[in-house]
């Protein structure tokens, strides 16, 4: 470990660099009020996860054990602030370039002035929210983002408000349905929403629906998740042929589909999904795509047709959402629908396989204890893929993983081997 001098070296070093890439885009430094790092092309972003990197590590040493044990155990009082900020609209009881005063933010939100003025006090320990004058309250970018992004305030929401109070049941539906229990109806989730499994919930309350996909395509769409480096996961150009055809497997409304769609010129995609995304991913479909883009109703679990069988399976991110067990069922429906040389993609995360401490590795590891809390799921390493693939049936050969440079997720490719 580097002595604390180095690492502050290091830290400068980085930090020239990156205010180097802004002025070279003409783009002002970056502050609480604007963030300009996000602005900065992609190919700058890796040397921002480095700077960032170094100051987490120089953090948490100068934290100290003792603190960033107990950071990590308070933790839940930031998580309650976001909660009632969300919960109550506090951002957008503020003009988004103006002041409004605590008596206003009460009026507008409906919550107490006290509780008001206590919630954004606590909240301003986070840089969200601001003070310029005594009790004129204006943004900062995260509560701008919370007031203007109705895609971020879904990806929000989601984890505060359904998500996150699930995962405190977890160790409770460990201790009452074992801890391999790998049914989506036995996951904390589901203990916290009356025994139902998350895509019961989201078939039967549309309000959560609608959070759940307005989060999934916020986050499909957000650079930081790199969900669209799916295009450099594979050599898309060896399906690209007149007539060729790709199910997208648990596609949802097709973003990853209509990505695939503009990057390829002959490739046609059917879109398998639950009966309310189907209907919902019809009416989305931009007038573009609907010659090469369609939808069907598919149960992933049921054996798929026999006729007409494409010339590959995407999955993306399906996987994760699913025990191994499930998993398998979900490889082993395709079965009738396979030809010998028959390729299955897997987009997904794929753990690396080794400890990983850097900040910029830690997001994958989350996303598993969502997929624990959710339904059961996991996320694997390659290896786990390669046991899910075995256990499913030892004819399908697992050709490889390519991971794009940077991207959390990566492209595990599978060939059917008869
Ligand atoms: C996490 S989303 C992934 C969506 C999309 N593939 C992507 O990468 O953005 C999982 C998808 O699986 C679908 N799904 C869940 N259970 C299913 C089932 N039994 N049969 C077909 N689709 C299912 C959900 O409706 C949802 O669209």
């Amino acid at each position: 470990m580097s002595s604390l001098v180095a690492l502050a070296e290091e830290l400068l070093a980085q930090a020239k660099e990156v205010e180097q890439l802004l002025e070279q885009n003409n783009l002002p430094p970056t502050s609480f009020d604007k963030d300009t790092l996000e602005l900065l092309p992609d190919s700058a972003q890796k040397l921002r996860w480095d700077l960032l990197d170094t100051s987490h590590t120089i953090t948490q040493l100068l934290r100290g054990a003792r603190l960033s044990g107990l950071d990590i155990a308070f933790g839940w009082t930031d998580q309650l602030i976001l909660r009632i900020i969300w919960r109550y609209r506090l951002a957008s009881a503020i003009p988004l370039d103006g002041t409004a005063t605590y008596d206003e933010i009460s009026a507008t939100s409906g919550l107490g002035r006290s509780l008001v003025t206590r919630t954004i006090r606590s909240a301003m320990t986070l840089n969200i929210f601001d003070e310029p004058e005594p009790g004129h309250i204006c943004h900062t970018a995260i509560s701008r983002l919370l007031a203007a992004d109705d895609g971020y305030y879904s990806a929000i929401g989601l984890q505060l408000e359904d998500i996150g109070p699930a995962s405190l049941k977890l160790i409770e539906a460990w201790q009452k349905f074992g801890d391999d229990a790998g049914e989506p109806d036995q996951s904390a989730f589901s203990l916290q929403n009356g025994g139902r499994s998350l895509f019961k919930v989201l078939a039967e309350e549309p309000e959560r629906a609608n959070r759940f996909d307005g989060a999934m395509k916020y986050c499909v769409e957000d650079k930081d998740f790199n969900f669209f480096d799916i295009i450099n996961g594979f050599d898309w150009s060896t399906l690209d042929r007149p007539g060729a055809r790709l199910v997208d497997l648990g596609g949802g409304y097709g973003q990853i589909s209509q990505a695939l769609a503009k990057k390829t010129q002959n490739l046609s995609f059917t879109i398998h999904d639950l009966p309310h995304v189907v209907e919902k991913g019809r009416k989305l479909l931009p007038a573009e795509f609907s010659e090469r883009i369609s939808f069907q109703e598919q149960n992933f679990m049921e054996p798929q047709q026999s006729e007409n069988p494409p010339d590959a399976y995407l999955i993306s991110r399906c996987l994760h959402n699913w025990s191994d067990h499930h998993s398998a069922i979900i490889l082993r429906a395709l079965i009738p629908a396979l030809r010998k040389g028959s390729k299955i993609l897997i987009w997904d995360s794929v753990l690396e396989d080794r400890p990983i401490k850097k900040l910029s590795g830690k997001f994958n590891f989350q996303q598993d204890f969502i997929m624990a809390t959710i339904s059961n799921g996991k996320d694997r390493s390659a290896e786990e893929f390669r046991r899910v693939l075995e256990l499913s049936d030892p004819r399908f050969t697992m050709e490889g993983v390519r991971r794009p440079e940077g991207c959390k997720l990566a492209m595990v490719e599978v060939t059917w081997n008869p």
